[in-house]
């Protein structure tokens, strides 16, 4: 199969390297250092499973628009961080109109899934989320990457309501997996988000302003209370929007955190490298709901009120 893998950092090299491995073509798209390293000297990845260092084609966002055409890949997996997603869309609008292949969206959060549907349409958008994974640019070229790191994915929002086939979905799955990937495809994707979000407002934010790796924080006795009640807060709002979400899921997710494998988070690793926080895409977007939705979430606005003081100070 041929891939296209936008916005190739930790997330997008790692399960691009898993494709390339097994024999798909794929396509990198970067930029910086981090693009030119990929260029001359190759990209590496490690893992504790899997290990990958051979030369790739990566290309910017302007080689890509002017060389290639979206009708060339089979699947595009958008790796962008969220706050990426909408300016990117505007920007390649034309080029991805121009054909019908689809979208998976492994970020984290639940609008980026939305933005993608909103430019190329349901029958094109699937939903998808990077489960148990640390994955991150070591230096530029250079990843590493942890856990089992799999992918759930499914038809945008529900396989009900999806238009996306259920064969192509299945093609997708095996590759996946024949490429090491443990994945699974599921009938309530949005649901699958909302879940992974729970752990990210929970543990995210919270580990960039205490330094803390996921499983120390969650089982901190000062902040694993903390963790427990930003999940609370994320299921109150799911519920409220209609999601079969409640009191089992937070007791299933903040399980899940405390007995996985301590990682260090995406937003920490972007706090210490000064690089914009993701931090609208996770509590932001949870505290736009709630002001809607007149539910008080004031866990979330500490920490997104810390954090973004903070970076105001920088
Ligand atoms: N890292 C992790 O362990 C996990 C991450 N996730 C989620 O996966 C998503 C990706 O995270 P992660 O892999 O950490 O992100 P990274 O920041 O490592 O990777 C994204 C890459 O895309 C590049 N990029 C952004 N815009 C463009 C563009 N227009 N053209 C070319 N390159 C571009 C960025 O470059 P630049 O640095 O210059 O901005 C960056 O290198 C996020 O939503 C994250 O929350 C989910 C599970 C675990
Ligand atoms: C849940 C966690 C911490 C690891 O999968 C993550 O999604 C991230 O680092 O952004």
């Amino acid at each position: 199969m041929r891939f296209l893998i936008l916005g190739a950092g930790g997330i997008g090299c790692y399960y691009g390297a898993r494709l390339q491995q097994a024999g798909h073509q794929v396509v990198y798209v970067a930029r910086g250092e981090h693009l030119r390293a990929m260029q001359q000297q190759g990209l590496k990845v490690e893992h504790e499973s899997f290990r990958f260092e051979a030369p790739v084609t990566a290309v910017d966002e302007a080689a890509l628009l002017a060389d290639y055409s979206v009708t060339d890949f089979d699947l595009l997996l958008v790796c962008f961080k969220s706050q990426d997603t909408a300016a990117w869309l505007d920007r390649c609008r034309d080029w991805l109109l121009a054909g019908a292949t689809p979208l998976l969206s492994l970020q984290n959060g639940v609008d980026n899934e939305p933005e993608l549907e909103a430019v190329v349409g349901t029958s094109r958008t699937l939903g998808g989320i990077a489960l148990r994974i640390g994955g991150h640019i070591e230096a530029p070229g250079v990843i590493t990457a942890s856990g089992p790191a799999q992918i759930i994915f499914g038809a945008w929002p529900d396989q009900t309501s999806g238009q996306v086939p259920t064969d192509q979905l299945q093609a997708f799955d095996q590759a996946f997996q024949q490429a090491g990937i443990p994945s699974r495809i599921s009938d309530r994707i949005a649901v699958e988000l909302w879940r992974k979000l729970m752990l990210n407002n929970a543990v995210n934010p919270l580990s960039a302003l205490t330094r803390l790796d996921t499983q120390t924080l969650s089982t901190h006795p000062l902040f694993g209370a903390s963790v427990y009640q930003l999940m609370q807060e994320t299921a109150a709002i799911a519920a409220a929007e209609g999601l079969p979400i409640g009191q089992q899921d937070v007791e299933e997710m903040y399980q899940l955190i405390c007995n996985f494998d301590g990682i260090k988070t995406s937003m920490l690793v972007d706090l210490e490298k000064g690089r914009p926080l993701e931090l609208d895409g996770i509590s932001g977007t949870l505290l736009k709901r709630g002001k809607r939705l007149a539910i008080n979430t004031p866990m979330t606005a500490l920490v997104y009120g810390l954090l973004s003081q903070q970076q105001e100070c920088h």
